[in-house]
This record gives structure tokens, sequence and C-alpha cells, in this order.
């Protein structure tokens, strides 16, 4: 289980979060949701390592993370995806699912990428747990596809599949529905219950709370930094608080 505990960031004098506490545990969704400005990505950020707290702490299946950098977390079973798709766009829907096997090939450096994805390729055992997770993420039929021609909805999903590819225990999803219609929304939410039936703990930053509903055991609001309540989610959307700052503005 991940626990952060009272954690706090400041930048300059601006308080992005004041001891805000969660948990994610395996095979949930806990969703983080909180009108813009409320701190999500912040705490996000703070959990994945790009981000340092200015006081709290974040324990990792009972191990001390709190000032471990993000390249080790993700060794410590932790993958994440981002409001804006990280891809290279040139090369194939598989080759950048693949480079998601990086954290589990030693001394894999960066300047080494395209030499490594050559010998990754060759790698039987590498390439069948690539076959089966462009099959599981139903992404076969666009593999050979340059991602950059590639819809916005599939990239997300390649992205869900590339964190999937080092096997995390943890994965950390930023607004992975945004912009997307009901039909990819259902699709995603499809993906995202892949995970915790894989026991994957997930922490879902969403604004759709329609989508959450589908998907998420577990809430915690946030606004202005501060942990506003937290509960499920069919508590959460009847919160009289959470509806002023939060639903009453928003499509759910
Ligand atoms: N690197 C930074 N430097 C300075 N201020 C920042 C930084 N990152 C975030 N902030 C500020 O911290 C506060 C919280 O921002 P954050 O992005 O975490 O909110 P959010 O809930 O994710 O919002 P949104 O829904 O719009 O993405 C905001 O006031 C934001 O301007």
């Amino acid at each position: 289980m991940i626990t952060a505990t009272d954690i706090s960031v400041r930048f300059g004098g601006l308080r992005a979060l004041e001891d805000v506490s969660v948990q994610v545990e395996p095979g949930r969704v806990e969703a983080l949701i909180g009108p813009n400005g409320a701190g999500k990505s912040t705490l996000l950020n703070v959990l994945s390592g790009f981000v340092r707290p200015t006081s709290g702490s974040i324990q990792v299946d009972g191990t001390d993370v709190t000032r471990a950098a993000a390249h080790r977390r993700a060794r410590s079973g932790i993958a994440r995806s981002f409001q804006t798709p990280r891809y290279v766009p040139h090369l194939s829907v598989a080759d950048n699912v693949l480079l998601g096997f990086f954290p589990r090939v030693k001394g894999g450096l960066v300047h080494t990428l395209l030499g490594t994805l050559g010998q990754m390729r060759q790698e039987r055992q590498i390439r069948e747990q690539l076959d089966t997770l462009l099959e599981e993420f139903e992404l076969h039929e666009v593999a050979s596809e340059e991602a950059g021609n590639v819809p916005l909805w599939q990239l997300r999903i390649m992205e869900i599949a590339r964190c999937m590819a080092a096997r995390p225990q943890y994965v950390f999803l930023d607004e992975p529905a945004a912009g997307f219609d009901d039909k990819e929304r259902a699709l995603l939410a499809g993906q995202v219950s892949k995970l915790t039936q894989a026991g994957v703990g997930v922490l879902l930053v969403e604004h759709n709370f329609g989508f959450i509903k589908t998907v998420s055991s577990h809430v915690t609001v946030l606004a202005q930094g501060k942990h506003l309540a937290s509960g499920e989610p069919s508590q959460i959307d009847s919160d009289p608080r959470v509806v002023e700052v939060y639903l009453g503005k928003e499509e759910h």
C-alpha cells in the first residue's frame, strides 16, 4: 500500500498542499478530485517523486520513499501517465510500449535507446510479453502505426500499456479521460479495470465524475490545497460541501 501522510508543498509563498493524506491500495482505484488549482497534480507529482514535499512522509509497502527520486520510485513499482501523453511520434505504437520495459532492463541508459530497442525486439521473452500487452489493451490493430498518427484516446491507452510493461504495483493516471466522448470513456474504463484485476493499485486524477463512479472505489476531494472530503463515490456525490465547491460546476 502507498501511504502519504500530512503532505505539504509550498511553491515560494504559495501553499499548493497543506497536510493532505491519501492511500492507494493494491487492486483498487483511489480517485483524486477537486477544482482547478486544488493541488491534485502536485500531489501526484509528490507521490511519483517529481516534486519534493515541504513536509510529510510517503511510504510504499512499508518503505519510506519521501526523499527518493522519481527513477527510484519507478524501480520500487510505481509507473505513471501524464496529462499530455509522452511518446515518440515517429516510433510505432508497439515500440512506444516497448519503451516501458526499460526499468526492467539493467543499465538501460537513454542514449542507448535505439540500440537497446533493437536488441529488445530480438528477445523472445520480451517480444511475447509485448504482444500480450498489445492484445490485452486492444492495440494490436494499430501496433505498427506511427504513434503520431494515432488518435488521442488510443495514445492514452498506449501510455497505460507502457506503464504496465514495467510490471508496476501502482499506476498513477493524470486525467486519462480528458477530452474523451462517452464511447472513449467506456473503452478507457474497461482498460483501467484490467489494472485492478491484475492487483495494481491505481491513483486517478480525473474531472469527469461519471467516469470516477464507474472505476473507483474511494475518492479524496481537495480544495485549495486542503483535504475537503473522502469516501465512496456515492457518499462524495451527495456531500453538500463537495457539490458546492466542485460537483455543482462539473459534468457528472
Ligand atoms: N511548479 C510550480 N510552481 C509554482 N506554482 C505551482 C507549480 N505547480 C503548481 N503550482 C500551483 O500550485 C497550485 C496547485 O496546482 P495543481 O496543478 O496541483 O492543481 P490541480 O488540482 O492539478 O489543477 P488542474 O485541475 O487545473 O490541473 C496552483 O495554484 C498552481 O498554480
